[in-house]
């Protein structure tokens, strides 16, 4: 088996009397991408938080690079880059500004600064908005900076909290593609998401966590199949999707859906039949539809 880069057993994580993670239990290989799914609420920063080191965990145990949380919390915090949902970037200064501070602050010399600064600038895409301030930022480029800023140390496991949400579709692409990049560089990328397709696209392996606890684990592909072979979808006189249900694909399983569908039905609704998306999986996993990303 591959080196983990994480992995919890039995974690466990409580706000006062509310139960936010329940024995969550994971291994996540080095080297790859790792997507944590759910719906709002679901405990996806509350997890990273915790594998992070922001937060104690009740119970379980978490080792990340090997190092167990409990008792080697540094040398964690030294295998380790995290990029929030509201990353600590001072607006008044420029990109570069920013990167060369950070890159003083984490002890860099002014020149190791300066070549490291231009470095992740040209890599982010960002040198042409370098002398910028960065209020003046775009969404995108502010994430490319903030993901940018998390990696002035190059560290083997980077966390991602949601890293395209509320980006256009051009940004959150460009945005991935840095986040490959960063993969073949040889770099763990774990990232919570609310996006289906982003993990689709992106994730080697994808957890999906519902209520504190896991309710999947595995590729997108294996996640698809897992909860049948066809999808059947009724859709009115409006082109919209009235109803849809999944099925094993045999005729016998496709018959007897369409004709419960046609009871209660209009029988001049149209049908068609596709293979699951990660839609259907998260339906049925988690009985919440998930948040679709801006197209
Ligand atoms: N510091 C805290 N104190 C008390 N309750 C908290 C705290 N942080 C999170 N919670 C609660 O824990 C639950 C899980 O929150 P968390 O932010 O981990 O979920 P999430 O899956 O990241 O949600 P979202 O997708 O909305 O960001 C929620 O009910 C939240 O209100």
């Amino acid at each position: 088996m591959s080196k983990l880069a994480i992995e919890t057993i039995g974690l466990r994580k409580k706000f006062g009397n509310q139960v936010v993670l329940d024995g969550i239990d994971m291994q996540v290989p080095a080297g790859t991408i790792y997507a944590l799914l759910g719906p709002n609420g679901a405990g996806k920063t509350t997890l990273i938080h915790i594998l992070s080191t922001l937060y104690d965990q009740d119970d379980g145990i978490v080792k990340i690079a090997g190092y167990d949380l409990a008792t080697d919390k540094d040398m964690v915090r030294q295998s380790i880059s995290l990029t929030g949902q509201f990353a600590a970037v001072d607006e008044v200064l420029t990109g570069e500004e920013n990167l060369r501070m950070l890159c003083r602050l984490s002890g860099l010399t002014a020149a190791e600064s300066r070549s490291r600064t231009e470095e992740l600038l040209r890599h982010f895409d960002l040198a042409a908005a370098a002398k910028k301030r960065v209020k003046t930022y775009s969404g995108g480029m502010r994430r490319r900076l903030d993901i940018a800023i998390s990696l002035v140390v190059k560290r083997p496991i980077l966390f991602l909290d949601e890293p395209t949400t509320g980006l256009d579709t051009i940004s959150r692409r460009s945005l991935w593609q840095i986040i490959l990049q960063l993969k073949e560089q040889g770099i763990t990328v774990f990232l919570t998401t609310q996006y289906l397709e982003e993990a689709d696209q992106l994730a080697d392996i994808i957890t999906v966590i519902d209520s504190g606890r896991v309710v999947a684990t595995g590729t997108a592909k294996s996640l698809k199949s897992s909860i049948g072979g066809e999808v059947i979808e009724i859709r009115n006189e409006k082109d919209e999707i009235v109803r849809t249900a999944a099925t094993s694909g045999t005729l016998l399983d496709m018959n007897q859906a369409l004709n419960e569908l046609t009871q209660s039905l209009s029988p001049t609704m149209r049908v068609s039949i596709r293979k699951p998306s990660m839609d259907d999986v998260f339906i049925a996993l988690t009985s919440q539809e998930m948040e679709r990303a801006p197209s």
